[in-house]
């Protein structure tokens, strides 16, 4: 079956259920948002893309920032990143803050809360907290190779006005001497990155550099090293969907990363980047049709880390 005959497919066994799960309402500003919309996009390292569904429809991307501020935050500091937060799946809630305590400070990974916030804290070193967020929407249009991407500054007012848990991570970690920057300007950036807009088809391109050894294929940018990607997608795999990844893992068999915002960005090494989109949640607070969409995908297409 050709690709656009399996995102068809996908996107047509799953309109019955579209609708399922519960829209994230602790940020406001995405409880508005209308939950029957469901988005596929699939960009191929060979440069096709494939959509289905409200894939043109711009989302909140969420917590999938959390993967392009590490690839930035490697890049400014390499691998001493890992001085500062940790590389294990935390097997508790995205926004925990039970483990932070125990471990004196030192997030368990860098796609949980407390972890991102702490990889927000090394971006913005050296730079005012606009400029830190401008890096970040350079960057981010650099590899989806779109000068149309923006950042939702309504969510990211929202969810300063609400983001207590978050303000508690970044205080705890600050009296542990894990943040170099006060609290609010930290949070400031964590949040305006939580809050980048985008599509699925963005989404899926972007991500293409992960699928493609480190080079976006469409611009022939060389965004990281082959192993850095490599790595990176390690972290997706066992720790991009908080205490859900191992289900992740067991049922679409690739890394990827989720957001509250119902996004989930997943890559399939050496084939394709894909994105879907769905606002209702399961109960770990990934999206529930996302995940069900990569599970058909991963099974019609035969993509998994784990062998065919
Ligand atoms: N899982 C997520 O997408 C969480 C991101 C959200 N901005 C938060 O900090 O709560």
């Amino acid at each position: 079956m050709d690709m656009q005959a399996i995102v068809d497919q996908v996107y047509s066994e799953l309109t019955p259920r579209i609708g399922e799960g519960k829209v994230a309402d602790y940020i406001p500003e995405l409880a508005k948002v209308p939950p029957n919309q469901l988005g596929i996009a699939v960009a191929t390292v060979s440069g096709e893309l494939y959509v289905a569904g409200d894939a043109a429809t711009p989302f909140s991307i969420q917590s999938i920032s959390k993967v392009f501020m590490l690839t930035l935050a490697l890049g400014k500091v390499g691998e001493g990143i890992w001085k500062r937060v940790g590389r294990e799946p935390s097997g508790s809630a995205f926004n925990s803050i039970v483990q932070l305590e125990h471990e004196s400070g030192i997030p368990r990974n860098p796609f949980i809360n407390a972890g991102a916030i702490a990889v927000a804290d090394v971006v913005l070193a050296g730079h005012q907290p606009k400029e830190a967020i401008g890096e970040l929407l350079r960057f981010i249009r650099y590899v989806a190779d779109d000068e149309t991407i923006s950042i939702d500054n309504t969510v990211a007012k929202s969810e300063t006005a609400t983001g207590y848990r978050n303000f508690a991570l970044a205080n705890f970690m600050r009296a542990f001497g894990n943040l170099d920057h006060p609290v609010e300007q930290v949070l400031g950036v964590y949040f305006h990155q939580c809050a980048l807009s985008m599509t699925c088809q963005q989404l899926a391109r972007a991500g293409l550099y992960l699928a493609n050894r480190g080079v976006n294929p469409l611009t022939g940018h060389s965004v990281v090293s082959p192993k850095r990607a490599r790595r990176i997608n390690a972290l997706m795999l066992t720790c991009g969907h908080y205490d859900g990844s191992g289900d992740f893992a067991y049922h679409v068999g690739l890394p990827g990363k989720s957001g509250v915002g119902g996004g989930i960005m997943a890559i399939a090494p050496g084939d394709a980047a894909i994105a879907v989109w769905s606002p209702g949640l399961n109960k770990v607070g990934n999206s529930a049709l996302g995940s069900a969409a990569l599970e058909l995908i991963a099974q019609k297409t035969g993509w998994s880390v784990f062998g065919s």
